[in-house]
């Protein structure tokens, strides 16, 4: 089972050419229409009721058995082993894009094809500031819209599926160019988020992340008849007369009536506020839950302690809870299979009872606000006693999952003590093994790689490297960007005020504590059990230390008490009082 494990994971990490790849995908389902054009929100002039938001933010109907085809565009990073890394994770963005149906999915991960998709010049590698009407230059976003039809005429693609940050402009732009739904990554991973959630406060927090993204891709942009529209295919402005008599104080004509984008608005903003409220109700609960578990206490009186599993997505955290625990917790090879925190019982070799919490994964380049929408859950992981954090470490860029990491551990306010005590559990450790055996009988050996890989650099060194920024600049067409009203809400850094460059940096702050830990506390095999029992001792010995820390911190505090009840006042202290 672990060889064939490996092989598939191998099949993932190698397979995918870093080129345009033509691989027509088994799904066969349709996209009936983007989330984020406006055609399936068509205006209705008369109708005011509250819309089936859940629905209008998904990229495709609520069909269990629906999987979208994508088509993946990677922008080029450097070196290619960095490329590799962030194309093979996308692709497997792309393939985790499914529905569950009775709590399965219908097709083994490694059994579908992998994504069609081209490796393209990277806008931000030249300049900090990528076109801000296309993001990419105008050869470039003709390159894809040639090789986009070439696949349709195979299969019709759903979705183009762009992996970098794209604002509501560009997407709308490229959208229109490419007569198809655009995704950009942020956007991927909230349909994932929307797809995964089983529980009901997984699905508020998803789909408060889906509106609020929504409420940021709001954007009016300047048809080719010069008017403004509101839609990718040019919708009526004014769709209510909601406004007009308000307007006027009288009369039922009046006023300029209410635009669809207004009207988008005051959806989201109504919506928005109910579904903080349900939130908050369920953050309520968990509260008085996370009491009761602390009064229930463990041995000799002490409160039940809880260890967070953190970690980037992926990496095992609920194959090692799971074998820690010895229970049984969802886990696949999907990204952000895990939503939904998960509390479980251990019992440490001291005989000392902790719970361990599984959560949602990490991914590098997720805005703030995506974090904060899923506060309620991560709040499990700023209340936790100790932290392990699960890094795979066959990642090759481990490096920046490791940053990551720490930078949303950061953003969510845990504190830098428990940063500083958080274990660091290196995990997958027989991958290396496996791979050293498999490597002779590697089945994607078959000289086919070197050729793709050739075609990769005459796509990449060919006409899209020969454009000239300057020449792209030239063909952005004014009346295309003017009034790009961006309505963000500062939520999505993508805004052209902040560079992509800056995105794909890793922040200062991350870098700083990620760097004092030089390595891994433990190495671990979740799989086959290898470093857990001595991962077992660590963590009861990190524990014994929070309690002595804690005994000594509250026989300081007593004992500082008893001396300010009990010492009578000095004669300095008197003579300190009067200067005074
Ligand atoms: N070879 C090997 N595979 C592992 C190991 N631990 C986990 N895996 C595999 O890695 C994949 C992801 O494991 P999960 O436990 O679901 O990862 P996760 O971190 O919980 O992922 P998300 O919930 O999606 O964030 C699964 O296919 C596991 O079988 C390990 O020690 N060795
Ligand atoms: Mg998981």
């Amino acid at each position: 089972m672990l060889k064939t494990l490996s092989l598939a994971r191998d099949r993932l990490r190698s397979k995918a050419p870093l080129s345009s790849s033509p691989t027509s995908s088994s799904f066969t389902f349709r996209v009936l229409s983007s989330p984020f054009s406006s055609k399936r929100h068509a205006p209705k002039a008369s109708k005011e009721e509250e819309p089936p938001l859940k629905e209008s933010v998904l990229l495709y109907p609520k069909d269990p058995s629906s999987t979208p085809k994508l088509f993946l565009v990677q922008p080029r990073l450097s070196p290619p082993k960095f490329l590799q890394a962030k194309l093979n994770e996308a692709l497997c963005l792309a393939n985790s894009l499914e529905e569950q149906r009775h709590g399965y999915f219908e097709s083994d991960f490694f059994d579908k094809e992998l994504p069609s998709h081209v490796v393209v010049q990277n806008p931000v590698a030249r300049s900090p500031k990528a076109h801000v009407d296309t993001y990419f230059g105008s050869g470039t976003v003709d390159n894809i819209k040639c090789h986009l039809n070439a696949e349709d005429s195979k299969e019709e693609v759903d979705a183009v599926f762009v992996n970098a940050i794209l604002s509501a402009v560009q997407q709308r732009n490229l959208e229109r160019i490419w007569e198809k739904p655009v995704l950009d990554r942020v956007g991927l991973i909230i349909e994932i988020f929307n797809a995964h959630a089983h529980t009901k406060e997984a699905k508020l927090q998803a789909e408060l992340a889906a509106l609020m993204y929504k409420r940021s891709r709001l954007v009016r942009v300047r048809g080719t008849d010069g008017k403004q529209t509101f839609g990718q295919f040019g919708e009526a402005e004014v769709v209510s007369a909601r406004g007009r008599a308000a307007s006027k104080g009288s009369g039922f004509v009046g006023g300029a009536g209410e635009t669809e984008l207004q009207l988008q608005r005051r959806r989201i903003s109504d919506r928005k506020l109910r579904l903080l409220s349900q939130i908050k109700d369920a953050r309520r609960t968990r509260l008085l839950q996370r009491a009761a578990r602390r009064r229930q206490g463990g041995l000799e009186g002490k409160s039940l302690a809880t260890i967070a599993v953190v970690g980037y997505t992926n990496a095992g955290k609920s194959t090692l809870t799971s074998a820690l625990t010895r229970t049984a917790l969802y886990c696949n090879e999907r990204l952000f299979a895990t939503l939904d925190p998960t509390l479980k019982s251990a019992i440490l070799p001291s005989r000392r009872k902790v719970l361990l919490s599984d959560t949602v994964g990490f991914i590098s380049d997720l805005p703030i606000q995506l974090v904060e929408a899923f506060q309620s859950t991560l709040e499990e992981v700023v209340e936790a006693d100790l932290l392990l954090h699960v890094v795979d470490s066959t990642a090759p860029n481990i490096e920046e999952h490791r940053s990551t990491v720490f930078h949303v551990l950061n953003q969510i306010g845990v504190p830098e003590e428990k940063l500083k005590n958080m274990i660091e559990v290196w995990n997958k450790i027989d991958y290396e093994e496996e791979e050293e055996q498999v490597e002779d009988m590697h089945y994607l050996d078959d000289g086919k790689g070197e050729e793709e890989e050739e075609e990769a650099a005459e796509l990449i060194d060919g006409s899209i490297a020969e454009e000239t920024l300057e020449a792209s600049e030239a063909a952005v067409e004014e009346d295309q960007i003017e009034n790009q009203e961006d309505d963000s809400d500062g939520w999505l850094l993508s805004d052209e005020n902040v560079s992509d460059s800056e995105l794909w940096k890793v922040p200062e702050d991350a870098k700083l504590v990620a760097a004092q830990k030089n390595g891994p506390d433990v190495r671990v095999s979740a799989l086959t059990g290898v470093g857990l029992k001595e991962l077992m001792y660590l963590i009861d010995e990190r524990l014994k230390g929070e309690d002595d820390k804690l005994r000594s911190q509250t026989v300081v505090e007593r004992s500082e008490l008893q001396s300010r009840k009990w010492r009578p006042p000095r004669k300095d202290d008197e003579e300190l009082a009067v200067e005074q």
